[in-house]
């Protein structure tokens, strides 16, 4: 079980976190909401080892792999969907089994294979969530993972990142709760400090 426990920060004198919990189900999407500077991405940072609380626990990651999709997409600009993707994987993954799953989340062929600054907005989301997704961790963070998605697009990567979460401990951030209807997520609150 992965668990957050007695987790308090501050940013100066601003109280962001006070004595939160948090408990991520084992093979199960977690969905955390609450309002906006409520603390959620804070909460994360300490999950992936980006940050450490000033006090509480992190237990259960020791050793542990961890992927996320953060708000920001943080792709290598020069490089292709296949590039970026190939970047998380073993070497020994095909380029046409990357290209596979980019296509499943809706990018098209003339999409592969150049460098991602010259994507759309959503289109470099469906990179970075495909990243993510497909990299062996036994974490999966999902920060708003699917902002800027158009309504069918949103529908079409859902599905995907669905099933291939199955099974996976995961972290769905958002403010949107039919996403976690969608995922059968439990829900979990976080009210301001
Ligand atoms: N590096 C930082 N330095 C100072 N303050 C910070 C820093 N990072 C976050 N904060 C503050 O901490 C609070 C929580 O921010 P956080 O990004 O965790 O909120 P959130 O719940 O994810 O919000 P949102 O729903 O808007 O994404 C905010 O008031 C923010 O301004």
């Amino acid at each position: 079980m992965i668990a957050l426990r007695g987790i308090s920060h501050s940013f100066g004198a601003d109280v962001v976190l006070d004595t939160v919990d948090l408990d991520l189900d084992q093979g199960r999407v977690t969905v955390l909401t609450g309002p906006n500077g409520c603390g959620k991405t804070t909460l994360s940072r300490f999950l992936l080892g980006l940050a450490v609380p000033d006090a509480g626990e992190v237990r259960g990651l020791e050793g542990r792999r961890r992927a996320a999709v953060f708000q920001e997409n943080r792709l290598c600009e020069q490089l292709s969907a296949v590039g970026n993707v190939r970047l998380v994987l073993h070497r020994s993954v095909p380029s046409s089994a990357v290209a596979a799953e980019l296509r499943r989340a809706g990018l098209t062929d003339t999409c592969l294979t150049k460098p991602v600054r010259d994507l759309s907005g959503g289109q470099r989301r469906r990179v970075a969530i495909v990243r993510a997704v497909m990299a062996e961790a036994d974490l999966l963070v999902l920060d708003e993972p699917f902002t800027g998605l158009d309504t069918l697009g949103k529908v079409q990567v859902m599905t995907w990142v669905r099933e291939r979460c199955a099974g996976r401990t995961t972290l769905l951030i958002t403010h949107d709760l039919a996403e976690a209807r969608w995922f059968g997520a439990r829900v979990v609150t976080l009210a301001r400090a």
